[in-house]
């Protein structure tokens, strides 16, 4: 087994790109594990300073390969939410940007003709909620319902990328069409923004950014209604997460959480979020757990909070290229250890909710 110490020391070989120093000493590091034959942890880092982070990250993983006997590594990039609000009105339509000046209480909104509205949402960046999103969704219309996704993550919208989708959506009779992809109806705020002025939608105009293209998208018609819609909301529990979810009533929530400590003090107060607000949470899904993070960190909290574990989803290299190649792994490999794992997730959730193929 190799020396912990030796890999302390391997790590501080990495320059830390924000203190100059090496990367064990900049304290990014977290939940660091060494054992028999495998390593990993937890950069835990600012939402601004992800981009910085992610070559490290990259680094600090082919390092950890390197070292003799060590045949599992993983390094997991997370990001603390959002600095202060910047204020920018990117993007936006006169409407949102009048609607955001706005200090009465937002009318509630639901959006037309879709049947069920469920929200995946974590208390932290990076721990995988898009990936469980979207691959639930598909998972959901394998099963024969009909099914939307809404791309909310203002943060670090991820949509396009994994379902491997671009351009702006059009405007048909001033409703916006989703773009439809492997099944779904899917809209990210990622299609209506440069990416640069994505980042910086903040706090009320995000929250009225995201109102908009949950009820101006033709997600289905009075014929043809959308069984059920997925919510990926941005990473955090602030004050965009609180008015987006005041404002729509949900028919519930997921949480997602990796099994380590850090992740499940986020997950607890994404918790704490959803029942302020009434939304019932319908459950905790575990992500990357196996034997590098452990498996009961996520069943544990949820036994806590006392709330069900809808699924528990391994951490899987090809979870990732699938995503990073913009076809879910759901997808293809639905029979597959991961992909009978999101179907699993899917039949709870469906099951939960009552959903069935209309
Ligand atoms: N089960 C898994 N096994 C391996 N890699 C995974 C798994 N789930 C997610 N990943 C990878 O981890 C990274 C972060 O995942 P993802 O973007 O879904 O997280 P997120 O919580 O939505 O992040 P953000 O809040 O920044 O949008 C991605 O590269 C993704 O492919």
């Amino acid at each position: 087994m190799p020396d912990r110490q030796a890999v302390i020391d391997l790590l501080n070989r990495l320059t830390d790109p924000v203190t100059g120093g090496g990367l064990m000493d900049g304290g990014k590091v977290k939940g660091l594990v060494v054992a028999e034959d495998r390593a990993g942890f937890v950069l835990e880092v600012d939402q601004a300073e992800v981009a910085r982070y992610a070559p490290v990250r990259d680094q600090a993983e082919a390092a950890l390969k390197g070292l003799p006997g060590i045949t599992r590594v993983s390094v997991i990039l997370t990001a603390e939410t959002a600095p202060a609000p910047a204020r920018r009105t990117a993007g936006l339509s006169k409407a949102a940007v009048d609607q955001g000046r706005a200090k009465a209480p937002v009318p509630t909104d639901r959006p037309d003709h879709v049947r069920r509205v469920i929200a995946v949402g974590s208390g932290k960046g990076g721990v995988g909620k898009s990936t469980v999103a979207v691959n639930l969704a598909i998972a959901l219309s394998q099963q024969g319902l009909r099914v939307g996704i809404l791309d909310a993550d203002v943060y670090g919208p991820s949509l396009p990328t994994m379902l491997g989708i671009s351009g702006k959506p059009e405007y048909v009779e001033g409703k916006m069409e989703p773009h439809r992809v492997h099944g779904l109806a899917a809209m990210s705020v990622g299609l209506l923004t440069e990416a640069s002025d994505a980042m910086i939608w903040r706090g009320p105009m995000a929250s009225q950014a995201l109102t908009q293209m949950l009820t101006q998208t033709r997600w289905g018609t009075a014929e043809v209604p959308l069984d059920v819609l997925v919510v990926d909301l941005p990473p955090g529990t602030g004050d965009v997460h609180l008015s987006l979810i005041q404002k729509t009533p949900l028919d519930g929530a997921i949480i997602v959480t990796t099994p380590q400590e850090v992740a499940l003090a986020d997950a607890r107060r994404a918790h704490r979020l959803f029942e302020k607000v009434g939304t019932p949470v319908l459950g905790l899904v575990q992500t990357m757990s196996g034997d590098i993070f452990g498996t009961e960190g996520g069943p544990a909290e949820a036994a806590r909070l006392g709330i069900p574990v809808l699924g528990d989803i391994p951490l899987d290299a090809a979870v990732r290229q699938a995503g990073d190649a913009g076809r879910p792994l759901t997808l293809d490999s639905p029979d597959g250890e991961a992909g009978r794992r999101f179907t699993d997730l899917a039949r709870a959730v469906a099951d939960t909710l009552n959903l069935k193929a209309s």
